[in-house]
């Protein structure tokens, strides 16, 4: 079975995104393990280019921590590359199938993920060229989530 790790800065404050996340995780254990680690936004003081680096630099060191070398990693960026529900469960697929068998999402904050956790990224995946709130975000991602394994296992649910 695949693990699934989220790593994300910045915490879920609205009720009905939390629920909503609740309820597709729930659905998305029947298929594999899932689980999200939080950490919070790096303080800014001011915003000058290089305190807005300094933030994204310390918020990707805690992104990066505990990453194994040989997890598959996604990070999630506007700028990245877009691909088709059934492209993306086929990434999950072959991680099923040949390893490696965890796969760890990164969810940038307020001012997007450093360069450090995209250069790490085996992935750089973009819902959109539009820009998102990271609460919104990882919305989304559950859902495509649940849609992956619900297209891997033929279940009606992906039209
Ligand atoms: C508020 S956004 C960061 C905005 C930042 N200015 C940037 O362009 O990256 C917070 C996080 O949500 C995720 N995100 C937002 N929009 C996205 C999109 N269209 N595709 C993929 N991830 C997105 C990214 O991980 C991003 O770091």
């Amino acid at each position: 079975m695949v693990r699934i790790k989220i790593r994300v800065i910045g915490k879920i404050k609205e009720p009905y995104i939390r629920d909503a996340i609740a309820d597709y995780s729930k659905r998305i254990s029947s298929y594999c393990q899932i689980e999200s680690i939080e950490y919070p936004e790096a303080a800014v003081f001011d915003n000058h280019v290089s305190s807005l680096e300094g933030a994204m630099e310390s918020e990707g060191i805690k992104l990066l921590s505990g990453i194994n070398r040989d997890d598959y990693v996604i990070a999630l960026d506007r700028k990245g590359k877009q691909c088709l529900s059934e492209a993306f469960a086929d990434i999950i697929k072959n991680c099923e199938v040949n390893g490696p068998y965890q796969i760890v999402f990164l969810i940038g904050g307020p001012h997007g993920l450093s360069l450090a956790c995209k250069e790490r990224a085996d992935y750089l995946l973009s819902f959109s060229q539009m820009t998102f709130p990271h609460q919104l975000a990882r919305l989304i991602l559950f859902e495509q989530i649940y849609r992956a394994f619900t297209i891997l296992r033929g279940l009606p649910y992906h039209r």
